[in-house]
Order: structure tokens, then C-alpha cells, then sequence
């Protein structure tokens, strides 16, 4: 059995990430952390492949994965955590996977498919020891139901529609689903982590602070060992 993966969608989230595991190791290098971060890309699709694709090497050489944590900055809900906070993810939902209508959104779950087609479901639970580990560790985080979205929510409109049909949402990514989907289908546990790059809301890139978040990230990534 080989250590934890950490999964990110950009480079520079996993830099953060090492920066923060190399700061918190034993300072006489007795304890190197059992700890892979890769950036696998942009979106739950190309997070699913890539990481099914790590899970799956690492099996076939007899060293699979004890866990995966998806991490990376996220958009967060205002009044529900701060830019700059960090947060974890109790389920990951694929926000958008569904149907649009006239009275509204209409999940996937809802439109009379066969269970097995849908891959275990739009919601995703992260794994109960891995999160109780992880909130154990960082005790300031937020703990919520993190989105997973195709495309970052950019107005006032969407913004409530989201909040309203998710109350118990903390922040949006773009890769937890995917990564979540990846992990249950190898028998992985699997966990999502954030901080928060921005509030959810009109598009006003101004309002995105991405040195603070990728400084949470790094004090986040102690966490990790
Ligand atoms: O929207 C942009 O203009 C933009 C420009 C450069 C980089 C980015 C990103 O890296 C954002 C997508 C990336 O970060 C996560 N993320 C951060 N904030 C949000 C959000 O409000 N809604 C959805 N995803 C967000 C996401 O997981 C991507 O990996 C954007």
C-alpha cells in the first residue's frame, strides 16, 4: 500500500501544496510525508480520467493509493465562509448534472434513469475517517457539501438559484465529482479539499485572491500527512 494522492486541477495549487507538506515534515527528515500531489487538469472530466488512470497504475504495480483528496482553491459562499478560508468537503455534488426546465432545475436522480447509469450518483460522501482525520487537523475549516461545477457561476441569478437549491453548500470547485467518481470506482477513499480564491457571485475577477488562497493551501497541506 502506497501513501496518500493528492489530486489538483493547476500546477500552482500543487506547489502550494508541497511548499506546506516540506514546511511541516520532521525537520531531521526521519518522517518523509507518503504523500503524491499531481495536477491533472481543469474540469471533472479530465480530474476523472486522470486520476481513474493514476489509481489504476498504481494498482496494477501492486502500490495502490491508501486514499485521494482532491484540493485546490474553490469559490465560496458568502456568509458561509471567508476568502481566504479553508474548507471540507462532507459531500461532493455535481451541482449541474441534470436537466434544465422551466420550473427549474431538475437533477439527474429525478429523471427516471436506471440507477446503475449514474455512477453511484450525483453526490458523493467523502469517506467518514479520512474527513474525521482531515477536521481533526484543521480545526477552523468550514464543513459543508462542496460543488462541483462545468462552468464557474458568474451572476446574481445563479448564484441564488445555487444557494437556494443547496443550503448546505460551503464552496464550488470544478473537479471534486469527477475525482470523487474516479476514487469509488477503484474503492479509494476519497475527501475534498479548499480555500476559498473568491466569492461565488457577478463575475468580478478584482474580487479573486489567489496569493491568500494559495497560502491557505499551503498552511492546509500539514493536514496532509
Ligand atoms: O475565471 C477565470 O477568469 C479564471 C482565470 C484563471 C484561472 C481560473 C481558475 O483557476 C479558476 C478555476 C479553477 O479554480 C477552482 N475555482 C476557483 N474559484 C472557483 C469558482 O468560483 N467556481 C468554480 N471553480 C473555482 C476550480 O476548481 C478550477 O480548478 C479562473
Amino acid at each position: 500500500m502506497t501513501g496518500l494522492l493528492v489530486v489538483t486541477a493547476v500546477p500552482a495549487e500543487a506547489e502550494a501544496i508541497r511548499a506546506g507538506l516540506t514546511a511541516s515534515a520532521a525537520p531531521d527528515g526521519t518522517a518523509p510525508p507518503d504523500v503524491t500531489v499531481l495536477p491533472v487538469g481543469v474540469g471533472p472530466a479530465v480530474a476523472a480520467a486522470a486520476t481513474a488512470r493514476l489509481l489504476a497504475l498504481a494498482e496494477a504495480a501492486g502500490r495502490p493509493y491508501r486514499a485521494v483528496v482532491s484540493a485546490g482553491i474553490a469559490g465560496g459562499f458568502v456568509g458561509r465562509v471567508a476568502v481566504g478560508g479553508t474548507v471540507l468537503a462532507d459531500r461532493s455534488v455535481a451541482a449541474d448534472l441534470g436537466a434544465e426546465s422551466p420550473g427549474g432545475f431538475i437533477p439527474v436522480e429525478d429523471l427516471g434513469m436506471p440507477p446503475e447509469l449514474l455512477g453511484g450518483g450525483r453526490i458523493v460522501p467523502a469517506d467518514p475517517g479520512l474527513l474525521a482525520g482531515l477536521r481533526a487537523a484543521l480545526p477552523g475549516a468550514a464543513v459543508g457539501t462542496v460543488l462541483t461545477v462545468s462552468t464557474v457561476t458568474g451572476t446574481a441569478a445563479s448564484t441564488a438559484a445555487l444557494a437556494q437549491r443547496h443550503p448546505d453548500a460551503v464552496a464550488e470547485a470544478m473537479e471534486g465529482y469527477g475525482v470523487a467518481v474516479a476514487a469509488a470506482q477503484a474503492g479509494v477513499p476519497f475527501a475534498e479539499l479548499r480555500t476559498v480564491s473568491n466569492p461565488i457571485g457577478p463575475r468580478d475577477r478584482s474580487a479573486w485572491r489567489m496569493r491568500e488562497a494559495f497560502a491557505a493551501l499551503t498552511s492546509a497541506a500539514a493536514a496532509l500527512h
